[in-house]
């Protein structure tokens, strides 16, 4: 069941089209990756969705009895508050009950890994625990649909792995529609991709379809030296790209099929110390998506 619709939304500022008739569905408890470069349009869709900035055309469908948390690119917070006197705030403008403010706010707070911090002031408060008290602040009233802008790129590898472990845990019972640069982050936490580039949708589907689309098999093939491999993609009749003690083979229509390779490999003998099928990954089909193919 689809739990927002969004067809045709457009937003334009004087003559720059932000984001370009904008079409996609979000199905309940599905993570939703918006991916795409700098200035395609990521903030400004996922704000007209928060309600925060009016489309120029298009329309959004949802059911207005849905809860909606949303976390900003960059959160603001009080900096003389209290995380717990924050997200007590955030939870009262949210619509929760008076009397459950407090014990929600403790457990989204001790949730996000900031149980120490409770009574600290937001003011002293670290880029990685501003993001957890953002994503509090966004969560705190257990919406259904959370719309999270760049939940994680701010933050080092290990606090992007926690961050992405709370996000994931949070998708059993929540729709999540989230931006992101880190392309492994949308791997890992995706049901369905959608690439922006220039305010336009170029490219929709589940990672697997995705990956089929753009697959282009490689054979990786690694030598005991740099010499062995330039050796061997010197007499070798196919298309090779050399990078040190290996060198990549493309398995298309034209090239070569696996026996010959085997072939090739059996004749080259000790020198080769290893063969591995290689698929795209998706900053490899990003690269080719955001370089206009
Ligand atoms: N208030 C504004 N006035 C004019 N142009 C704007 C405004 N906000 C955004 N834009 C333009 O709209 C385009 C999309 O910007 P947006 O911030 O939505 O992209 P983004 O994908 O979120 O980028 P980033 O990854 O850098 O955050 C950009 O060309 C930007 O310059």
């Amino acid at each position: 069941m689809s739990l927002l619709d969004v067809k045709n939304l457009t937003k334009r500022y004087r003559r720059d089209l932000a984001v370009d008739h904008l079409s996609f569905s979000l199905q309940q408890h599905t993570a939703t990756a918006l991916i795409g470069p700098n200035g395609a349009g990521k903030t400004t869709a996922l704000s007209m969705l928060a309600g925060l900035l009016k489309p120029t055309t298009g329309s959004i469908t949802w059911d207005h009895t849905t809860g909606v948390g949303f976390l900003p690119q960059h959160p603001r917070f009080f900096p003389w508050l209290t995380a717990l006197e924050f997200t007590e705030m955030a939870a009262k403008l949210s619509g929760v009950e008076a009397k459950k403010v407090r014990q929600q706010a403790t457990r989204t707070l001790e949730f996000v890994g900031l149980a120490p911090a409770l009574n600290k002031k937001t003011g002293t408060f670290s880029g990685g625990m501003k993001q957890r008290l953002g994503l509090a602040q966004a969560i705190v009233h257990q919406p259904e649909l959370l719309l999270l802008d760049e939940p994680v790129s701010a933050l080092d590898p290990a606090g992007r792995r926690e961050i992405m472990n709370l996000l994931k845990s949070l998708q059993q019972d929540t729709t999540i529609l989230y931006s992101t640069h880190i392309l492994n982050d949308a791997e890992e936490m995706t049901d369905q991709l959608l690439f922006l580039q220039q305010g336009k949708l170029v490219e929709k589907g589940s990672l697997e379809e995705v990956k089929e689309r753009y697959a282009e098999p490689r054979i990786r093939i690694h030598f005991q030296t740099a010499e062995d491999a330039g050796g061997f993609s010197r007499h070798m009749p196919w298309e090779a790209v050399q990078n040190g003690n290996r060198i990549d083979v493309a398995v298309t229509a034209k090239g070569p099929g696996m026996q010959e390779i085997l072939t090739a490999l059996t004749a080259a003998g000790d020198k080769v110390v290893g063969v591995e099928r290689q698929t795209a990954s998706l900053e490899d089909i990003f690269m080719k998506v955001a370089g206009g193919r």
